[in-house]
């Protein structure tokens, strides 16, 4: 549905991005994770059909979305890191505008996600805090229902609440079928909704994961209190299992998926207490960064 082929952008001080390379299947949730300036904007600009690519192409569908612009908007939704609203706007005319920019004709929709997103849409814009400009965002990004959805941090200044909200949102819209590419600098929104995410960093592309195989890799921190030290102590020396640390009584059991083994072994012993720590898939994926950050 998306095909982003080889995008390369200088800008005049030498940043910018560099090859960059991914497909987006229909109705697959992209997550596009990186830290400031790593090039995620100048990527989605591109996407839009807003910048020219020095080198390579972006695709939507059969369309170049730079030669045919025109046409691909219209299968399109966007919410941009920083909306530019018209001075003297309510939130209404400004959603009242774009509908008209896109030939929307249905609103039940649109009156239903500002139901959701619980915001007076007779406010005018340069009143309104972040958060409810960004649910202004939020409606008019999906409001005519585009096959693809075009999100720049989209949950940034939005409450835990409202975060849920968009959430489901994405959820919904997903099972029907919609596209969506979506930076993040929110593992926790990227883990709750995205098929895959890619990591990108100065411009270039470091990886392309399944979420899945994400978490396949989180490891679990299991502590485990021995009634007895000299069964911590026999624990240790026949397990087989991956020991983190020994404190007295209590050893920490590092698991990656083997829980019989690690049940059997545990099982011959008098066990006080056992706890477990899960690793955040953020670990898992900043690991996996900062390894490859290094090589590049
Ligand atoms: N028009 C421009 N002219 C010159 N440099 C630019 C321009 N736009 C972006 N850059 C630079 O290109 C790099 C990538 O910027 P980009 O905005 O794409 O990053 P980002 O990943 O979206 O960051 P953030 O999370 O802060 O929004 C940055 O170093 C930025 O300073």
């Amino acid at each position: 549905m998306l095909t982003v082929q080889q995008l390369t952008k200088t800008f005049p001080n030498g940043k910018g991005i560099f090859d960059v390379s991914f497909t987006v299947q229909k109705g697959e949730v992209f997550g596009f994770l990186g830290p400031n300036g790593a090039g995620k904007s100048t990527t989605i600009r591109h996407i839009m059909g807003f910048m020219k690519p020095e080198q390579g192409t972006v695709q939507i569908g059969c369309l170049d979305t730079w030669t045919e612009q025109g046409k691909v908007q219209r299968y399109l939704g966007y919410l941009p890191g920083e909306i530019a609203f018209i001075e003297g706007m309510t939130g209404l005319s400004f959603l009242n505008f774009m509908a008209e920019l896109q030939g929307m004709k249905q609103t039940a929709w649109r009156e239903e996600l500002i139901e959701r997103f619980q915001f007076d849409v007779k406010t005018p814009i340069r009143k309104m805090s972040k958060g409810m400009k960004q649910k202004v965002g939020i409606v008019a990004a999906f409001m005519h229902r585009p096959e693809v959805i075009i999100l720049d941090e989209p949950t940034s200044g939005l409450d835990p609440l409202m975060q849920k909200v968009f959430i489901n949102l994405v959820l919904e819209e997903k099972a029907r079928g919609t596209t969506f590419l979506m930076s993040s600098h929110s593992f926790q929104e990227i883990e709750r909704t995205c098929d895959r995410a890619a990591i990108i960093k100065d411009g270039r592309l470091i990886t392309v994961k399944d979420i899945h195989e994400l978490q396949s890799m989180q490891r679990k921190l299991f502590e485990v209190t021995f009634e007895r030290a000299e069964d911590a102590d026999l624990f240790m020396k026949t397990s087989g299992m991956l020991i983190e640390s020994r404190e007295g009584n209590r050893v920490r059991v590092a698991v990656q998926g083997e829980y019989a083994a690690f049940l059997a072994a545990t099982s011959r012993y008098a066990i006080r207490n056992l706890d477990v720590f899960t690793q955040s898939l953020e670990d898992v994926f900043m690991n996996y960064y900062d390894r490859k950050g290094t090589i590049t």
